[in-house]
């Protein structure tokens, strides 16, 4: 089972290892993300992350402040303190949990700080989930290339540079909605520094999973997938090219990409995609794909309910939770030659130069774009 025409499923349950692992050598090859069932996390692990995932991030500010995140990037980042991409601030806020210094020693919030609680348990037994199935990937990811499968995953140690991001995206009220300038976006057109991300939406009934998440990709790969591919055409030629670029699923740039629309996997389900450490590890076989979070169109008036109205105008909250896995610090991400080999005849980067370069880069970035006034 397919969830999108353009992004391919594996089920760790049912498909073998051999389909597993050709399904994400195209998926990887072409488009960058692929999407995960029946494998990873515990459902009830995932639903309990998001309510307390709620819950902290309606805590009053002063309290959400004592875990602000220091230099490591580990705890909490207030909302329009980051720019992914250039030209605007990410209308979002996260708690980062891991990386550096050690998701035993991490100071954490409520429920999390007192030892021994459901709630510690809990957050421990899906970060270690999470990293057992990005074991399995990796190995997936090394045998689709013919390489021993420990190849990628052994350089990753349990608990060091890899980290889980809470992310809330909140809503905007009407005036918000109206206010909204033509780059505002939820999080800016970027593409991940490590090796692979696991994305995942809540799909607990409580607290519904909100679109918003896109892909950037050639017409070609999207057309080549999609069945109808002329239908689909007439989909896109309709909408206006013209409107701001946060604006639309299907928007086309003269380039001829769109902004493809990923799919929510249904519940227990994940998205995974690649970042620059692993395409730059496999020559580029393994790509790290350009995508955004941005606000949905405006109100459409087609909704059926108050509830559907708002969430097709931005009027409800985003919750997501990012699993990043980064190498350790000292690997260095040797690319593969063509016919399988590895080169290790030059001074490749290490993952650790690659993520400080990219943390400069996007730091350096926001300090560069003034905080908006929206009282202005
Ligand atoms: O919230 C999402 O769906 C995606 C977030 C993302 O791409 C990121 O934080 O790197
Ligand atoms: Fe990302």
């Amino acid at each position: 089972m397919s969830l999108d025409p353009v992004i391919p499923t594996i089920d760790l349950s049912s498909d073998s290892p051999e389909k597993q692992a050709q399904v994400i050598k195209d998926a990887l090859g072409s488009v960058g993300f692929f999407a995960v069932l029946n494998g990873g996390p515990k459902v009830e692990d995932i639903d309990a992350l998001f309510e307390y995932s709620k819950d902290f991030f309606a805590l009053p500010m002063e309290e959400k402040e004592k875990f602000l995140a220091g230099p490591s990037g580990s705890g909490y980042t207030k909302l329009l303190s980051q720019a992914l991409g250039e030209g605007k601030r990410d209308h979002k806020e996260t708690f980062s949990y891991g990386k550096y210094c050690g998701i035993e020693e991490q100071p954490m919030p409520n429920p999390f700080s007192v030892p021994d609680t459901i709630a510690l348990q809990t957050i421990r037994r899906f970060y270690k989930d999470c990293h057992e199935v990005s074991e399995k990937l990796m190995e997936l990811f090394a045998q689709a290339l013919e390489l021993p499968e420990d190849h990628f995953r052994q350089s990753h140690s349990f608990g060091l540079n890899t980290a889980m991001s809470l992310i809330h995206y909140p809503s905007l009220d009407m005036e918000g909605k109206k206010q909204l300038g033509e780059k505002d976006i939820r999080a800016g057109a970027h593409r991940d520094w490590g090796t692979l991300t696991l994305l995942f939406q809540s799909t607990n009934p409580s607290l519904p999973a909100q679109p918003g998440l896109e892909v950037y990709l050639p017409k070609s790969a999207i057309y080549k997938a999609t069945k109808s591919s002329l239908a689909a055409k007439t989909t896109l030629e309709s909408k206006d090219h013209n409107s701001a670029s946060t604006d639309s699923y299907y928007t086309i740039d003269s380039d001829g990409y769109e902004w493809h629309p990923a799919p929510v996997p249904p519940r227990g389900g994940f998205l995974v995609n690649v970042g620059l450490a692993m395409e730059l590890w496999s020559s580029g076989i393994y790509k790290a794909t350009l995508h955004r979070v941005g606000f949905p169109n405006s109100i459409s008036s087609h909704s059926e309910t108050e509830q559907d109205e708002k969430e097709e105008a931005g009027l409800v909250d985003r919750y997501s939770l990012a699993f990043f896995v980064q190498p350790d610090d000292n690997v260095e991400l040797n690319p593969i030659l063509p016919g399988g080999k590895i080169d290790y005849t030059k001074k490749a980067i290490t993952s650790g130069e690659l993520f400080n370069t990219k943390l400069k880069e996007s730091m350096d970035r926001s300090k560069n774009i003034p905080i908006p006034d929206k009282s202005e």
